[in-house]
């Protein structure tokens, strides 16, 4: 019953919801507080497990039947795909794929909601496509906002890797311009936001297959 989960009416709320009154994530205040502050924050155990793991099988699933394309970097006419630059593979959501990507939509509708309700960003929308890395595979240093089209404010990314370890490898390492650079562990249910223009970052190799939903919250480009 979504009218009584905060985050589906675009509140951030620091107490925990009982899992049963609110099927999807909910944003923490402390979250948004540390976006504020940082230019980035994570939050672990973000959706509920179930929702979780639907989509960390689906996300497999369809890995595996032949849907994922090389990823590419850059956009428009100038996009290339530079295995040695970024390795994933990849697959872009539509509503409609499935129940649980629908739900995880409907999820990161409310967590834009809430974005706006805090900071005014004017975000309009989420683009957001499953990745792959295979073992050996990441994404060298970047930004996520490219250099002639402002629209990506916000990233998002999702992980989906169950019984991950320190050894597996694949941080996503966040490089804070003026402060040591941070590793965040691509642990199942576990939600990373970052400001796409200013927070470099890169995908460290990994050992196993690395899953992930990730995404980008963009206003209409100036
Ligand atoms: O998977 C991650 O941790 C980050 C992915 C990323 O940087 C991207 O897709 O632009
Ligand atoms: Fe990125």
């Amino acid at each position: 019953m979504s009218s009584v989960c905060p985050l589906a009416a675009g509140i951030a709320v620091s107490a925990p919801v009982p899992a049963p009154l609110c099927p999807s994530g909910i944003l923490l205040a402390a979250t948004l507080d540390h976006l504020a502050d940082h230019g980035w924050a994570d939050q672990p155990l973000f959706l509920p497990s179930l929702l979780t793991a639907e989509l960390a099988a689906e996300c497999r699933q369809r890995a595996d039947d032949g849907s994922f394309r090389p990823a590419g970097v850059g956009i428009g006419s100038a996009r290339v795909t530079v295995p040695t630059l970024r390795g994933d593979r990849i697959l872009w959501l539509e509503r409609g794929l499935s129940p649980a990507c629908d739900a995880y939509m409907q999820v990161m509708d409310g967590v834009r909601d809430a974005l706006n309700g805090q900071f005014f960003l004017g975000l309009r929308d989420y683009e957001t496509h499953f990745a792959c890395y295979a073992p050996g595979a990441g994404y060298v240093r970047h930004l996520d906002r490219f250099r002639d089209n402002d629209a990506r404010v916000v990233s998002a990314v999702l992980y989906l890797n169950e019984g991950w370890s320190l050894a597996d490898g694949g941080a996503l390492r966040l490089h804070p311009p003026g402060s040591a650079s941070i590793d965040v562990q691509p642990d199942a249910g576990r939600l990373v936001l970052f400001m796409s223009a200013d927070m470099p970052h890169e995908v460290l190799p990994s050992t196993r297959d690395r899953l992930s939903l990730a995404g980008w919250f963009r206003q209409a480009p100036k």
